[in-house]
Formats: structure tokens, C-alpha cells, sequence
């Protein structure tokens, strides 16, 4: 007998607010304008005149999107965009990932490094500069060992307090290098080197399904967490994309039903669609979304567009649904480079699977 937790996209309605609404639905009609114009920029790719026109007219409604965006993210005290966020100057950095990550011809060892760069500034966000007054000093023996061994002093903030009691929340399997990369960053940060504990969760979109009645399936048999070490923690939730909140929901919900009371949730994206944001902080107390970047709009399979398609398979690889790669191997295919630079979390991820 299955043994599984299922939300439906029907009961993430109800949440929205109806200025939610209006301003998703002003989002959708910007979003249509660019649709018509992505339409004539590939048919009429050779003819100059039109290109320039059609970019320009993107060009604007990207800038309209954007803005739309901020106003609606100002008033969100529990939505943290890294460009509405941080100061001007680290924009390009960001925005130069974002499309390296998007772009259909970036192939799997570039989008790890980029994933890996786009959770670093996460972890920054959130963590990072000025979040924390006092600074934790690192001494580090360099190689140079003439004319004595040399030591370098760096100052980093001391998090170690917001730091102590997180647990990464793993959901599988999108989430998993992500996860890895999180608690890496947080052991580097941690005076005492402290890896996170796991726990993780197998969820997963009924692919069949559409948007509007999209199925969220947690299969508890292939989750491997325990419920009283989630209690009072502060739970940290890494996935590269957040569209409609539905997955996210689905684990924190049942959390919460199964008695457990975190300290606080905190859930990182690199992208985060508009109305899946907004779906997460309506229905969920107590949580923070931080994302790299927020996209406009979804389209009826529940993508976000523009997106960078299934972020899942882009890092893991596609799986067939007949014989899908368990835990141990999805780890296994990241291949030694990668377990080595996350050995820690290798292991701890072990623990938890194998008991
Ligand atoms: O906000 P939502 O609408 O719930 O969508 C987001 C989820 O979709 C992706 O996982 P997917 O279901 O594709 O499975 P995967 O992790 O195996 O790729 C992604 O990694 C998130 O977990
Ligand atoms: O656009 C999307 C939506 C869900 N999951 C993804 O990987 N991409």
C-alpha cells in the first residue's frame, strides 16, 4: 500500500489575496506582450528591422515586469529578492548567472558551477554582510613557508548563533546538491565546523497534470527524516526553482500536522516564480523566501517562464519513471570530484538513509 501525502493545487487556493490576484494577473497580460513578440522574433529571425523592433518592445516589458515585481515584493516583509535587496553594483553579477543558467546551451558541469555561485550569494543574502556585527577572525597557514611559515587573518561574520540549529530540509531530488551546497556553506561559516543534519523528503509533481490541478505527491517511504529532531530548528529549504509553492507546502504542512514546531523556516531558491512566492508566505507562517531571481509568470504545465526548464534533470540527469536512481546513486553519479568537495554532507546524507 502506498504510503503517500498528496496536496492539490486546489488547496493552495484561497491563500492568494485579491490584490495577489490583480497584480499576478497584470503580470500574465505583460507576460502575453512578450509571448507575441518572442512569436515574431522567431519567425522573422533574418529580417534586421523587425529583430530591433521586437527586442526593443522585450526589452520594455521586461523593465515593466521588473518593477511590478518590486512594488509588489516592497510591502513583503518575508520575501527577499537578492536584486531588490542588495546594492546595485552586484546586480550584473547576478543577472549574468541567471541567464547563463537559463540558456538551453549551457550543458551539465556549467550549470553545477553556476548553481554552486547562485547558493553561494544566496547563503550571502541571507547570512551574510552586515547580518551580523560581530566578526568571527580565521587563521589560516598559507604554503609559503619562507622565510617562516606564513599565516593570514580573515574576518568573517560570526553567524554562529543563527547558524547552530539549522537542519537542511532535503526535497528530492532537485533539492540535493543544492542541500549539499547550503550545509557546506554553513559548516565554512560555523567556528566549530558544524554540519547540518538531514532530512529528506521525496516529492514530486504529478508530471501528467496541469496547473490547475496539479498534483503534489510525498512518497513517505522514500523520505528518510526524523520528526523529533525537527522540532525547535531552524529549517533551511535549498531548491533551484520554486514555481507554485506546491511541493514546498505539501512537506511543510504535513510537518506541521505531524506536531512539529520549528524555530524558523527559511526556503532558497534561485528562482522563484511570482505566485508560487506569494503562495508560500500566504499559507505558511514563520517562513523567509530568499531567490535569486523571480520570474513573472508559469505556463499551464505549472513551468515558470521564462524559466530554465526542469532544473532536476539539468543537475541530475533524467530518470526513467520505471526505474528510478535512489539517493545513494544520484550522489554517486555527481561523481568523486563533487562527493569529496561535500564529503561531510556525503556522509551525514548516508547516516540519515542507512540508518
Ligand atoms: O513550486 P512547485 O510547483 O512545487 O515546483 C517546484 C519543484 O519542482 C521541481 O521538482 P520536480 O517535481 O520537477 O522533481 P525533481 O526534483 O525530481 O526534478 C523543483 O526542484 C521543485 O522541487
Ligand atoms: O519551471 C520549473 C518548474 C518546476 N520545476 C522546474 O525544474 N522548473
Amino acid at each position: 500500500m502506498s504510503n503517500n501525502i498528496v496536496l492539490k493545487a486546489a488547496d493552495l487556493d484561497g491563500y492568494l489575496t485579491d490584490g495577489d490576484k490583480e497584480n499576478i494577473k497584470k503580470m500574465n497580460t505583460l507576460y502575453s506582450s512578450a509571448i507575441e513578440s518572442y512569436k515574431q522574433l522567431s519567425a522573422g529571425k533574418t529580417n534586421p528591422s523587425l529583430v530591433k523592433r521586437e527586442t526593443d518592445k522585450i526589452i520594455d516589458l521586461y523593465d515593466k515586469m521588473g518593477t511590478l515585481m518590486r512594488e509588489v515584493t516592497a510591502s513583503e516583509k518575508d520575501i527577499k529578492v537578492y536584486s531588490f535587496e542588495m546594492p546595485q553594483p552586484s546586480h550584473g553579477e547576478v543577472s549574468r548567472l541567471i541567464a547563463k543558467l537559463r540558456d538551453k546551451r549551457t550543458a551539465h558541469d556549467e550549470f553545477v558551477y553556476y548553481v554552486q555561485r547562485a547558493f553561494e550569494l544566496l547563503f550571502n543574502l541571507a547570512y551574510g554582510s552586515g547580518a551580523a556585527v560581530s566578526k568571527n577572525h580565521l587563521i589560516v597557514k598559507t604554503p609559503v613557508a619562507q622565510p617562516v611559515q606564513n599565516f593570514a587573518v580573515h574576518k568573517i561574520p560570526d553567524i554562529d548563533d543563527t547558524i547552530k540549529d539549522s537542519v537542511m530540509c532535503v526535497m528530492l531530488r532537485g533539492a540535493l546538491l543544492p542541500s549539499m551546497i547550503m550545509s557546506k556553506e554553513v559548516q565554512e561559516y560555523s567556528s566549530t565546523g558544524y554540519v547540518t543534519p538531514f532530512a529528506l523528503f521525496k516529492i514530486k509533481r504529478d508530471d501528467s497534470k496541469m496547473k490547475e490541478n496539479m498534483e503534489y505527491v510525498l512518497d513517505l517511504d522514500k523520505s528518510f527524516f526524523d520528526l523529533e529532531s525537527l522540532h525547535g530548528k531552524d529549517l533551511i529549504f535549498a531548491d533551484p526553482m520554486n514555481a507554485t509553492g506546491g511541493s514546498l507546502v505539501t512537506i511543510v504542512k504535513y510537518l506541521l500536522d505531524q506536531g512539529v514546531k520549528p524555530k524558523s523556516i527559511k526556503v532558497f531558491n534561485v528562482i522563484s516564480a511570482l505566485k508560487g512566492t506569494l503562495q508560500i508566505v500566504r499559507s505558511i507562517e514563520n517562513i523567509t523566501c530568499y531567490t535569486l531571481w523571480m520570474d513573472p509568470v508559469l505556463n499551464d504545465a505549472a513551468y515558470i517562464l521564462p524559466g530554465l526548464g526542469d532544473a532536476g534533470d539539468r543537475l541530475n540527469g533524467v530518470d526513467l519513471d520505471e526505474n528510478p536512481r535512489n539517493i545513494i546513486q544520484l550522489i554517486a553519479d555527481y561523481g568523486s570530484n563533487l562527493a569529496s568537495l561535500y564529503r561531510s554532507q556525503v556522509r551525514e546524507i548516508e547516516r540519515t538513509v542507512l540508518g
